[in-house]
This record gives C-alpha cells, structure tokens and sequence, in this order.
C-alpha cells in the first residue's frame, strides 16, 4: 500500500467541526486511512496553517463553455442563447470542446473542485480530459430537439443513451454519466416518453434545466395544462437518482414534488443573476425536504467556475429570497458545496472520514482576509477565494501541490483555449 499524508492542517469534520489532525490516505484504493494525529505517509502534503475541507462538487457545468467566457453578457437567457451562445456553438469541432474542457478542469482543479457534472455535445472529448486530469465526473450528451427533423432529433437522444451506456465507469471509475436531455420545452414530449424508459433500463439517472425562467414554465402550462415539475413527474423524469438545474421558478405544489421524490436541484445562484432568470427559494426547499447542491453552470453565465464563489452567492442571494439574514446559513451552504452536491451527483465523497474517498481541498488561511480565524465554515463560505486553495486531491492523488496542477500542463492549455476561442469567434463573424 502507497500512503499519502496530508499534515498539519485543521480538518474540517463530517458534523462541520474543525479538528487540527493529520489525514492519513491509501492511494491505491484512493480511500482516507485514518483522521489523526502523527501519522505519516509515504508521501507528505503540507497542510500546516491551512484548512482541509472535502473536494467542491460542481454540481452542473457545461465546461467547454469557458471558449465562450465574455464573448456575450449582459442579456437575459433566451436572448442569449438564440443570439449568441448557440450560433457560436454550432461552430465547435470536437477539438474546440476538448480545448474548453481543459481550460474548465484546469480551472476547477484551481478552485478545489474535485467533482462535477457536465452536460455538453462531443462528450468523450469531455471524457478524455477527466480520465486524464485526475477528476471525478457525472457526464452526459445534451439533447436538443427543437427545430430539428424528427431523423435527427432521434439520433441526438440516441447518442445521449449511448455515450452513457458506454462511458459509465470510465476513468478507473471516476466517470459516471445520466441521460441529458437539455430542458423540458426544448425536448419534445414525444422523445421523453421514447427514450427515459430506455435510460431507466439501462439504469441510468436524468438531468436537465427545469423552471429556470417563467418563459420556461408557461409554454408547459398552455401546452399540457401542469406545471414543469408535474409535467416532468408523469414523463417519469422526477425519480431520487435524478437532479435538475436552477429550480428557480417552483411553485409550493412542485417543492412537494421534488422532496416527496428524493430529486434533487442544483442551484446556480450567479448563472441566475446574471442572466436575471430569478431566485431560487432555496431556504423554502431546504425546510420542505428537498436535497440541494450547487453549481456554477457554465463559464459564459457566471463567469468562473469557482465554487467558493458560488458558496458566497449562495447564502447572500438565499437570505434576499427569503428576506431573513438567517436564511441559508454558513454551514448550510458548506453542505450543499460538498455532500449536498456529492449526493445529487450519487458520489460516495463529500466527507472527510476513515473509508471515504479522498476527494479534499487544502485551503491556504495564512492571509490577510482570512485573519482572524474565529470561525473556518464562516471563512470558507464568506471570505475565501479560488486563489486560497493550496493542494487539491481527487481519488487519493495530488492534482494540484502548492498551486502546481500536476495533470494538466497549465500553459499549453491556456494557449490552445485561446487560439480555438479566437478561431471560433473569426468562425461565428464576432
Ligand atoms: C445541449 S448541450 C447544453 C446546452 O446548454 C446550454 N446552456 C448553457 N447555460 C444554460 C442555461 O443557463 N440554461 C439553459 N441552457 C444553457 C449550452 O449553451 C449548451 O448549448
Ligand atoms: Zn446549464
């Protein structure tokens, strides 16, 4: 057995206390040992003035979308989208998604994301990048049926069924993967009722974009006479393995939905001020039940992918829903960041404990706006930054010592993201 040793550092404990122990790794199973004192390792991983959180979970990204990062701001999401994002898109050769992907696992591993789940096209370029990069994914193909011919609208949810059939496990398993279908009314009803039955068969979870804007909520109403998350629920795409995205526009009716099906929402509080879609109740979803975590969405509506910044968005953008400072408090937020979204995503991590997978940030506290040290949930909730992270670990190996990715060769990725955004841009007539 290869052992490694994380040393010095305050750890935080699976009930959000803080303990100053080492964390002792066995690297071939990638599972943490012990959580202790003086316990060495084959290999040492300074974590001496810092804190040792569990690895972030993004819990939805499309991460080639960092190509795109600044290219279109400041419109609301279907202007966006029609105008700008999806001609742009439709310009992406599968080298281009694999240059994003990159950048935003570059990124991630930067930040002390250790897991994420992604929906994009070209998924198994988004695969390769994993399986290299040292991460852990829940991956899918997007499905978008609107405006295509029925041959092709087909053959998109086939290919989203077959890359999951045949990638689940990837990596060593570090890649899972669910049916995607983009959203509720850009998937026709017809091809839900073809093709969940199928995913379930396979034994595969769904995710999807669900009531993030009232644009996206009244079509199904004038349409099918219920609401989205009903709508959802009688297509068979609302079961406990599955996990929607913004969850914006819920109704009471629909919070009871949600919690009574164990389905989870994953809460995107930049993506949905920026593009103004809204405020997610999330303290009224939290006290019915229903199991939340959170995610950046993509680099192009937020615009990074740091999870420390979505933690911070979180609580101040859950007490203005609720209008109650008390709302969505610190160590709520530090839940949904790590076991909240491990959960959704059906990882086993989110926890620092003996046979947990060691899937952990260091956070580096010996700086200025992180002194005093009264309180670490406080800290890393309100006050900490992706620049703080020291070392990141997924599945018992360093991804990243002393702010070295060690997987991923920095500056070659940062030059083939720029080159393929400049091509994609002269592509599009930008
Ligand atoms: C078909 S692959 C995924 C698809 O989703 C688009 N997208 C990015 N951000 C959002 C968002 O906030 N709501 C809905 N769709 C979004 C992305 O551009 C891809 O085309
Ligand atoms: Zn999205």
């Amino acid at each position: 057995m290869v052992t490694l040793s994380v040393t010095g550092g305050d750890v935080l404990l699976p009930d959000l206390t803080t303990t100053r122990a080492d964390v002792l790794i066995d690297r071939d199973s990638g599972t943490i040992l012990e959580i202790g004192s003086d316990l060495e390792g084959d290999e040492t991983l300074d974590a001496e003035g810092a804190l040792v959180t569990p690895g972030f979970v993004n819990g939805h990204c499309h991460t080639p979308m960092t190509l795109l990062r600044g290219f279109a701001d400041d419109k609301p999401l279907d202007h966006w989208l029609e105008e700008d994002i999806w001609p742009a898109e439709s310009e992406f050769t599968a080298a281009d998604v694999r240059a994003g992907a990159e950048l935003g696992v570059l990124e991630s591993i930067t930040s002390g994301v250790t897991g994420f789940a992604d929906m994009y096209f070209h998924a198994p370029e988004i695969a390769a990048v994993v399986d290299r990069a040292g991460v852990r994914a829940l991956l899918g193909h997007g499905i978008v049926t609107v405006g295509k011919a029925e041959e092709a609208a087909r053959a998109d949810a086939e290919e989203s069924l077959a890359f999951a059939r045949e990638y689940d496990g990837a990596a060593e398993g570090r890649i899972s993967t669910a049916f995607m279908p983009h959203s509720l009314v850009t998937v026709g009803a017809e091809y839900l009722e073809e093709f969940v039955p199928k995913a379930r068969a396979a034994g595969l979870p769904v995710h999807y974009h669900a009531n993030e804007t009232q644009n996206e909520v009244s079509p199904i109403v004038e349409n099918h006479g219920v609401r989205p998350l009903a709508y959802a629920a009688e297509r068979g795409l609302l079961e406990p393995e599955d996990f929607v995205a913004h969850g914006v526009h819920v109704d009471d009716r629909e919070i009871e939905l949600l919690s009574d099906a164990g389905t989870s929402v994953i809460h995107c509080p930049a993506s949905n001020m920026k593009l103004a879609s809204g405020m997610a109740p999330v303290q009224r979803m939290l006290e019915a039940g229903v199991s939340i975590g959170l995610g950046t969405d993509g680099a192009a509506s937020n615009n990074d992918l740091s999870m420390l910044d979505e933690a911070r968005d979180a609580a101040m953008l859950g007490k203005i829903a609720a209008d109650d400072a008390g709302a969505v408090s610190a160590e709520t937020v530090v839940e949904l960041l790590t076991r909240g979204g491990a959960r959704a995503l059906g990882f086993d991590a989110g926890r620092l404990e003996p046979g947990a997978p060691a899937d952990l940030a260091v956070i580096d506290l010996e700086k200025p706006h992180l002194t005093p040290s009264h309180d670490l949930v406080s800290h890393l909730v309100y006050a900490a930054t992706a620049a703080d992270v020291r070392h990141t670990v997924c599945d018992g190996r360093v991804l990243m010592r002393d702010r070295d990715v060690r997987t991923l060769d920095e500056s070659a990725v940062l030059d083939r993201a720029e080159t393929a955004a400049e091509e994609i841009a002269a592509r599009v007539g930008a």
